[in-house]
């Protein structure tokens, strides 16, 4: 359990954390929008080529109604399947008390809670408002503490909504609060439909910042209009030292229309390398791993840094 808290990290000189926590969302987020599925066996290589890269969090699957989202229906296969390294952690979504049993009768050691800061969002992606996802979550946060389970919370919309559009600073900041009250370790604040900017990023970050601890915070950007990057650098500007990111940049979200895939986990590792900031994860390998699922899926890769690595054969 101690292994998932993190000490605050001490800022370098240029004032930026020197080491930031990537967590690997593409077996997940990554996998889930795609039309065709997976076979499980290439969704448990892909995570067994991620575990040997370097990556200290892996989103695996998600426990979740396999009629809502067919392509996860092999969680528990996944989830069992895996070879689990030392040091790694290997969370899964859980929505409600019965996703959070089977993600546990699956082996799963931690799990995440996904909530909204917008209603429309909340009925379309978890079928329940966000005060009832926060009964459902406070039912799982409390099991999961009687078995010793981290937590980890997603806030989706937290830049905007695919329904409602704009999403005020101080809701995102009240739903954060609420479920880091409840136990969550970590706040995982999503761009889920890529919309956001600096400006925006900047802005909600300020007034989340007074109610949750910096240490406590991670961003989860999509790159739909291509600020991905530019918001994460605002970000960990900010002192936040936690990023999600997705394998080739796959990804989106079923109940997001038109939104495109998280960051590219490659191009993340890319710019924190050249700002001198250690993330433990080797480029290489995890752009090989991303050279496996494009090609199972026979599609190109969304990651920047792999597609001119490849052109050019270098990564520098
Ligand atoms: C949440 C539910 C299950 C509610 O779905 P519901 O229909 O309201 O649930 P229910 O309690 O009324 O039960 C209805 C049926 O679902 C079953 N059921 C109930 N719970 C489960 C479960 N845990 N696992 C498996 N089955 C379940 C239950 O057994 C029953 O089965 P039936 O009797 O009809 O055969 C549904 O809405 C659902 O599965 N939604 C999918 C949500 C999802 O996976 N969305 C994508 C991930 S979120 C995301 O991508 C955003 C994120 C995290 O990346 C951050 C960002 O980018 O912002």
């Amino acid at each position: 359990l101690a292994s998932v808290y993190r000490e605050v990290p001490e800022p370098q000189a240029s004032g930026l954390p020197e080491y930031i926590k990537i967590v690997e969302v593409g077996p997940r987020d990554g996998l889930q929008n795609e039309k065709v599925i997976v076979p499980t066996d290439t969704k448990i290589e892909l995570i067994n080529q991620l575990s040997k890269t370097g990556l200290p969090a892996i989103e695996v699957t998600s426990f979740v109604s396999s009629k809502w989202v067919p392509q996860m229906a092999d969680h528990k296969e996944v989830m069992r399947g895996i070879e689990r390294h030392p040091g790694v952690q290997y969370p899964v979504l859980t929505p409600n008390l019965q996703g959070f049993h089977s993600a546990i009768a699956a082996g799963a050691t931690e799990v995440s809670v996904f909530g909204a800061a917008s209603e429309s969002f909340s009925k379309m992606n978890i079928n329940c408002s966000i005060e009832e996802s926060i009964e459902r979550f406070e039912e799982v946060i409390k099991s999961a503490r009687n078995m010793n389970i981290p937590v980890r919370g997603y806030v989706s919309c937290a830049l905007g909504c695919p329904y409602e559009g704009n999403v005020v600073p101080d809701k995102v900041a009240e739903v954060s609060k609420r479920l880091y009250s409840m136990g969550c370790y970590e706040i995982s604040l999503g761009d889920t439909i890529g919309v956001g900017t600096p400006g925006s990023m900047k802005k909600m970050l300020e007034a989340v910042m007074k109610e949750i601890p910096l240490s406590a915070l991670a961003v989860h950007c999509h790159d739909t209009y291509g600020q991905a990057l530019a918001n994460i650098l605002t970000a960990i500007q900010m002192g936040v030292a936690v990023v999600d990111s997705s394998v080739a940049g796959l990804g989106g979200c079923p109940y997001a229309k038109g939104a495109t895939g998280n960051v590219a986990t490659e191009d993340v590792i890319y710019m924190l390398n050249g700002l001198g900031i250690n993330t433990g994860v080797n480029l290489c390998a995890v752009m090989e791993a991303g050279n496996f699922i494009c090609t199972a899926l026979n599609k190109k890769t969304n990651s920047k840094v792999a597609q001119a690595s490849f052109r050019t054969g270098t990564t520098n």
